[in-house]
């Protein structure tokens, strides 16, 4: 069987290309037929996983080669064919996909197990998300609106990021808008919609709709998601005191968040937030623009395990 490969050579700071170079090496060892596309820029993903998936008439297997925005971007362009395969192979900085479905979160390991599973052809399905603000799509970890959308657009529209992500010392950009912004940002009021119930929060900080647990590289943000249950797990952290909102940041690593009377848990399939001040969005850690946002149970895709 003909693999088809999407890489984007500039995840995890440019290490991805060489993992792919090592990662064509197996395939060859093992003959196994393969064809690779590379990306060249943001948004690439989507269109090449669109172009593969149109081409093709009979079931085949995409495998995205990177990190969340990249198996993001490729979901997101073959979410509505159902002759696709998605195959996921983590090399980049975060990760989150991967750990989301249990999947191994180095290369070579979930390398290993694709490779057995693609001669068996082991699929299991998954939930994904469909998103409508100013931009519409789908999502495979979470969508988030409000402080964590602001620091992640801050940090990327940095000049200092390009310059560390070089040094692999680009994480401390978010660490340091993080700490900066705390003291900016300011908490406004959100009204929530989960299943038809409607909840105000006068100073909410956050929402995440999260899809399975993990966030931000390993954050167990919302602790008890799962990715196969047709239905997110909400996450709104209100009323929070700025010194508070840090001691939050450390016990998010683990889960013990949820047991401050700060933050606020739901569960259902369909989510609207609304906010009198456009609040910055993500979806998957990929900046969505801002303002009012809708979110639903998209069908599963299946996914190579
Ligand atoms: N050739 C390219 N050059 C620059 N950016 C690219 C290229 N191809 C894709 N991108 C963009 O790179 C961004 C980051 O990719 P990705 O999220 O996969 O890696 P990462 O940030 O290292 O990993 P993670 O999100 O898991 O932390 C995405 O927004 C994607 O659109």
């Amino acid at each position: 069987m003909l693999l088809h490969f999407i890489v984007n050579p500039s995840a995890k700071n440019g290490k991805c290309k060489k993992i792919w170079f090592k990662i064509e090496q197996r395939l060859r060892r093992h003959r196994i037929d393969y064809h690779v596309a590379f990306t060249q820029e943001q948004g690439d993903g989507t269109k090449l996983a669109q172009q593969f998936a149109e081409q093709k008439h009979e079931p085949f297997i995409l495998i995205a080669v990177g990190g969340d925005g990249t198996i993001h971007e490729v979901m997101n362009g073959v979410a509505k064919y159902d002759h696709v395969a998605v195959g996921y192979i983590p090399a980049g900085t975060g990760n989150d996909f991967a750990r989301g479905i249990k999947f191994p979160i180095t290369w070579r390991k979930a390398l290993n197990q694709m490779l057995l599973s693609v001669e068996g052809i082991h699929v299991d399905s998954y939930d994904i998300g469909a998103f409508k603000s100013t931009k519409q799509g789908v999502f495979v970890n979470s969508v988030g609106c409000g402080f964590d959308a602001h620091i992640s657009r801050k940090a990327n529209a940095s000049k200092w990021k390009q310059i560390l992500n070089r040094l692999y010392l680009g994480k401390f950009v978010y660490v340091f808008y993080l700490l900066k912004e705390m003291f900016l940002y300011k908490p406004t009021v959100i009204q929530l919609t989960v299943d038809q119930k409607q909840y105000t929060f006068s100073k909410a900080w956050l929402v995440t709709v999260a899809n399975h647990p993990y966030y931000g590289g390993g954050m167990k943000i919302a602790p008890f998601a799962q990715s196969n249950d047709q239905r997110f797990d909400v996450v709104v952290v209100d009323d929070v005191s700025r010194l508070k909102l840090l001691s939050l940041f450390a016990t998010v690593f683990w889960g013990g968040h949820i047991r401050m009377k700060e933050v606020h848990t739901f569960q259902g399939k369909h989510i609207h937030i609304c906010s009198d001040v456009p609040l910055p969005l993500h979806a998957d850690g990929e900046q969505i623009g801002e303002g009012d946002i809708t979110i639903s149970v998209n069908k599963q895709i299946r996914v190579l395990k």
